[in-house]
């Protein structure tokens, strides 16, 4: 037991301290009053006149990381779904330091790619597209403006239109012969349906560009590869932009730096053999580096094009033209050896279309309509961009209520609109008869289906990409029955998909080809 010193002893400190305490109290009630005046001083010059923003609601947020945690491990495009089902159909996301709407639903997308286009037609830059991209002077990636208008009306009336992909159709014969042919020498064996196919889109694609095919193709698929998969905007280093050293220490600085180097050293040879066969006055095939090159030659650009634009706009060309039509094929030939009654109609309609012909064009895929409807359902399950290219909020507005804040980056989750229960029956079935009768299509005005995208920064690409992706599944089931290597079971073939841009096949399909006719 204490004494009565004790107790004294006790008071006095117990004194002590509260006075102490009091005082410290009064400093501390002083200074924090001060700071909040202070505070509220500057935050209210800065916002004078403008009301609180009204965010979209989201999911909890972690210090500094925000909700990257709820990402780990998660393909995006899912992991938005999946939060957008407890959340809401447009969240707030702080994903490290970048702030984020996601919008999940048609409605909300077509407010956001219709009713408020011009608003978010920028696009994030990333240090990635920066270098690669030569200063992000492409068409894909550039900020909007009037350097982008310039390269986008080039793009689309000059490059992509219907009268000069039909131009190429003789090189898409060509090379589809040969496809033909390596598929017939590999009969009976295991084919790498990506491989192969995507081997076949880039031949097409390099004799489109530069009139011939590309030496250093595997070098340039594997840039393409690469390329998707660290600029999806989700890498850490891009997270959190501010903190430049990360670029260093993850190693992706380097790696970028040498694949720019290798993929400027590819297009410096072939533009020096082009600028070769021009001096010699050899003729030219009209191919896509040469419409580039009279372009830039002509006077009355707003903005006069260097070689390192056009080289950037063939980043785009490449990445847009070869990746995107490969996977839809590898995916359309997955879920057709996992739905054999479709593999089998599509084959019945393409068999009866082509008989007795020798010279398949393309003019005879026109009327394939079951196989249109099948593209379009592998579309729909399987869009290989699920998240299209994000946008940037330029200019403030709303959707649904909801403030969007100028610099805030949109992401528009079209693999959701397109799989929503609300407007697609059992979604994750693949069908194709759904839509048959309907008038349902790629243009970007049915926000449930928007797998090339809507409004301003669109896909252009749509023509050659479908062309290129009918005529290859065409020719592979009319010369071709398919079955998957012996021990393999249709039921469970792994569906995951790539991490990245690009939502390919991670698994790679491994088909068995036996010709039609009987094999040589
Ligand atoms: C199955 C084939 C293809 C699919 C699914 C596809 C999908 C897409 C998507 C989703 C976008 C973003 C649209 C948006 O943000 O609203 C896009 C943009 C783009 N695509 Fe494609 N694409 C395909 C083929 C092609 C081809 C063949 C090319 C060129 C050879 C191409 C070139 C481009 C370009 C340049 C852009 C950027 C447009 C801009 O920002 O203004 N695409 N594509």
């Amino acid at each position: 037991m204490p004494g009565p010193h004790a107790s004294i002893y006790i008071r006095l400190i117990y004194h002590k301290t509260t006075t102490i305490d009091t005082k410290m109290a009064f400093y501390l009630i002083v200074t924090t009053t001060c700071l909040i005046i202070f505070v509220y001083f500057v935050l209210n010059k800065r916002t004078k006149g403008s009301k609180p923003l009204n965010l979209p609601p989201g999911p909890p947020k972690l210090p500094l990381i925000g909700n990257i945690h709820q990402l780990a491990g998660l393909l995006p495009h899912r992991a938005f779904r999946d939060l957008a089902q407890k959340h809401g159909p447009i969240m707030h996301l702080q994903l490290g330091q970048i702030s984020a709407v996601i919008i999940s639903s048609p409605q909300l997308a077509k407010e956001a790619l219709k009713t408020h286009d011009i608003a978010l037609a920028d696009r994030p830059n990333t240090f990635a597209s920066e270098l690669v991209l030569y200063g992000t002077t492409d068409v894909a990636l550039s900020s909007y403006g009037d350097y982008w208008r310039q390269m986008k009306k080039i793009c689309t009336l000059e490059l992509l239109s219907a009268k000069r992909v039909q131009s190429f159709g003789p090189i898409r014969e060509q090379e589809l012969d040969r496809f033909i042919e390596f598929l017939r020498l590999s009969c009976g064996k295991p084919i790498n349906i990506h491989k192969t196919v995507t081997k076949g889109i880039n031949n097409v694609v390099c004799k489109a560009s530069f009139g011939k095919n590309c030496k250093q193709q595997h070098a340039l698929l594997e840039f393409l590869d690469e390329l998707a998969r660290v600029n999806s905007g989700f890498y850490v280093a891009d997270l959190f932009p501010d903190f430049k050293f990360l670029y260093v220490v993850s190693g992706l600085r380097s790696k970028l730096m040498k694949l720019h180097k290798t993929l400027d050293k590819i297009f410096d040879d072939i533009f020096e053999e082009h600028e070769g066969r021009r001096k010699h006055g050899e003729p030219q095939e009209e191919d896509l580096l040469e419409v580039l090159l009279k372009i830039k030659e002509e006077d009355g650009l707003e903005f006069p094009i260097t070689n390192n634009n056009i080289k950037a706009i063939f980043v785009d060309l490449f990445g847009g033209g070869t990746d995107t039509s490969s996977t839809t094929i590898e995916w359309a030939m997955t879920e057709m050896i996992k739905h054999p009654s479709v593999m089998e109609k599509v084959q019945q309609e393409v068999r009866k279309a082509f008989h007795g012909k020798t010279k398949i064009t393309e003019l005879d895929t026109q009327g394939l309509s079951y196989l249109q409807l099948v593209i379009k359902e592998t579309l729909r399950l399987h869009p290989p961009i699920p998240l299209l290219l994000p946008r940037v909020c330029r200019e403030q507005c709303k959707i649904g209520g909801y403030d969007i804040p100028i610099k805030m980056k949109v992401i528009i989750n079209a693999w959701a609109c397109s799989t929503n229960p609300e407007f697609w029956e059992d979604p994750e079935d693949f069908r194709p008869e759904r839509f048959e009768n309907t008038l349902i299509d790629f243009k970007g005005t049915h926000h449930h289906y928007i797998p090339f995208g809507s409004g301003r920064r669109m896909c252009p690409g749509i023509t050659f990409g479908l062309v290129s992706v009918e005529l290859f599944l065409a020719q592979m089931l009319y010369n071709f029955d398919w079955k998957l290597a012996d021990g393999l079971n249709s039921i469970n073939i792994d569906m995951m998909e790539t991490e990245g841009m690009l939502a390919a096949k991670k698994v790679h399909l491994y088909l068995i080809p036996t010709s039609y006719a009987p094999c040589i």
